[in-house]
Parts: C-alpha cells; sequence; structure tokens
C-alpha cells in the first residue's frame, strides 16, 4: 500500500480498540487508534503511565489481538508474532543457558539458512552492535547495555521489516543510554529500517524520532503528532548529538504541556 505522499505503508491501524478482561470487569486500554508506520520512519510514542502504549506494541507484534479494528501488515492482518516485527523490550529476553553467538544465529538456523550465511549473518550484526570479540561470552557475563545490544543484534539477525521498541534504554545508566541512542540511530540509518519506539524520555524521542505521536491518558487515543528532524540533523551536520536550539525547546515545551494534561486532569 502507498499512502497520498508516495510512501510505503508497511503497518495500517484502523480503528483499533484494545479491551482487557471480561464483559463485567473489562478496561479499555486503546481507543479509536488509526495510524500508519511507513517504511523507513523512526516511529516514537510518548503518553502518560498506563495510557495504552505496550498494548499497541503488543498488538503491532502479534501478541494479542484487537477487540475491533485492524492492525494490516502490507494488507494482511497480524494474527501472530513473526521474525518481520522483531521485538525488543526493557529488560532483554536473551536466552541465559546460550552463548552471545547461539542468541544471535537463533533465528538463521530457525530458517534454516546455510551454515555461512548463518555465520555471516553472526558476523556482521555483532560487529554492528560493537560486540564482535563477545561471540563466545555467556550472556549472564555481560553487562545491561551489553545485553541489549545481543537483543537488539538477535532481532537485526532475521532482518525484520519493522523493529519495535518497548522503552529498551529505561533500564540503563544515563551515559551506556546516550551510547544506545547513538548506536540505533546508526543502525537505522544504515540498514534503512523502520523503528516503533515506545519511550517515557522526551528527548530520547525529539533526538531519535522523525515522527512523534502522542496518546492521551487511558483509554488511550492519539492526541497528536509531529515530524520531525533533529534526527537527520545530526547525520547532516555530523553530530554527536541533538543541536538544543529555541525550535527544539519550544517543541519540548509544547510535548511537555500536552502529556502534563493528561496527568493533571
Ligand atoms: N493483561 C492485562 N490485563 C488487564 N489489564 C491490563 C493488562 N495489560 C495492561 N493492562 C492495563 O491496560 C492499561 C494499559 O497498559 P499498558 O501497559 O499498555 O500501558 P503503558 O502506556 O505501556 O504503561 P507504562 O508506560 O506504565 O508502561 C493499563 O491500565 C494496564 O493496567
Amino acid at each position: 500500500m502507498i499512502n497520498e505522499r508516495n510512501q510505503e505503508v508497511l503497518i495500517d491501524i484502523q480503528n483499533l480498540k484494545s479491551i482487557y478482561g471480561t464483559k463485567s470487569n473489562s478496561i479499555l486500554a486503546l481507543d479509536n487508534i488509526n495510524l500508519q508506520i511507513k517504511r523507513g520512519e523512526f516511529l516514537c510514542i510518548l503518553g502518560p503511565s498506563g495510557c495504552g502504549k505496550s498494548t499497541l506494541l503488543k498488538t503491532l507484534a502479534g501478541y494479542i489481538r484487537p477487540s475491533s479494528g485492524a492492525c494490516l501488515m502490507q494488507g494482511k492482518p497480524i494474527t501472530g508474532p513473526d521474525r518481520h516485527r522483531g521485538v525488543v523490550f526493557q529488560s532483554p529476553t536473551l536466552y541465559p543457558w546460550m552463548s552471545v553467538k547461539d542468541n544471535v544465529e537463533f533465528g538463521p538456523k530457525m530458517r534454516e539458512l546455510p551454515a555461512k550465511e548463518i555465520e555471516e549473518i553472526r558476523t556482521h550484526f555483532l560487529e554492528q552492535v560493537k560486540l564482535t570479540g563477545f561471540s563466545e561470552k555467556a550472556t549472564f557475563e555481560l553487562s545491561g547495555g551489553m545485553k541489549q545490544r545481543v537483543a537488539l543484534a538477535r532481532v537485526l539477525a532475521n532482518y525484520p521489516q519493522v523493529i519495535l521498541m518497548d522503552e529498551p534504554f529505561g533500564a540503563l545508566d544515563a551515559l551506556t543510554r546516550v551510547n544506545m541512542q547513538t548506536l540505533i540511530r546508526d543502525i537505522w540509518k544504515e540498514n534503512n529500517s523502520t523503528i516503533f519506539l515506545i519511550t517515557h524520555d522526551i528527548d530520547e524521542a525529539l533526538s531519535l524520532g522523525t515522527r512523534i505521536v502522542i496518546m492521551s491518558k487511558r483509554p488511550g487515543r492519539i492526541l497528536k503528532e509531529f515530524n520531525i528532524d533533529f534526527t537527520h540533523t545530526i547525520f547532516n551536520n555530523n553530530l554527536k548529538h541533538v543541536m538544543y536550539n529555541e525550535e527544539y525547546f519550544n517543541l519540548k515545551n509544547e510535548i511537555l504541556d500536552i502529556i502534563n494534561s493528561q496527568i493533571e486532569e
């Protein structure tokens, strides 16, 4: 599907409603979500705690089904998890009994790729996440940031069409977090990835995203969207971090006001 601006729509969310629980004891988590994720975008989701961000991600991952409405991937309903939508959570969900190498090779092995190709994929993505030389380590020997990089390499090894990330850097210390943001920005650019990232950190959204979507308090609805390009400025000017100018602070304040309005009401 191609939209009116000639961009390929990878995921099309139509009138999505998501309800937990039973009829007599139900929680409306998401209501009337309409959103398109286009190839190549870096979409960041912000919203107050409990507004349904993870519910949206789990629906896109195929872990839960919409109560009504539809989630389509390249025109077909998402009916379950598959490798075309890779997921990275806040706590890396690695196989602890496996080495770094085995974790990264897991997907390609499941796909029964030839041994040589599996090795090439593993080497390439461990290099991309800067873990060359850690192949034989057990994952319990690694720091939090390194574990998260293995989780990322494991997802990348499946060549997903979309990477879904749920607060992937939320549990990391400040410095590691900034390094991980730089890494994911570089990978997004180098691989022409499409990324859907949930965060509580407005600076993270502003410095990484090409679009920010802000959700209301529960039931989560889309309140506002911003197309931004601070991340492109970083590449175009060969910077190490975002340029904190008046435009940046005005936008940050506007977003803060919207989110606070949902908490204080
Ligand atoms: N399995 C479940 N059963 C019942 N209610 C649930 C379930 N999962 C989530 N909820 C409720 O649905 C609402 C949305 O939850 P969700 O985790 O999607 O929000 P969130 O925006 O990701 O929150 P946070 O930012 O705190 O991680 C919350 O009120 C939550 O308590």
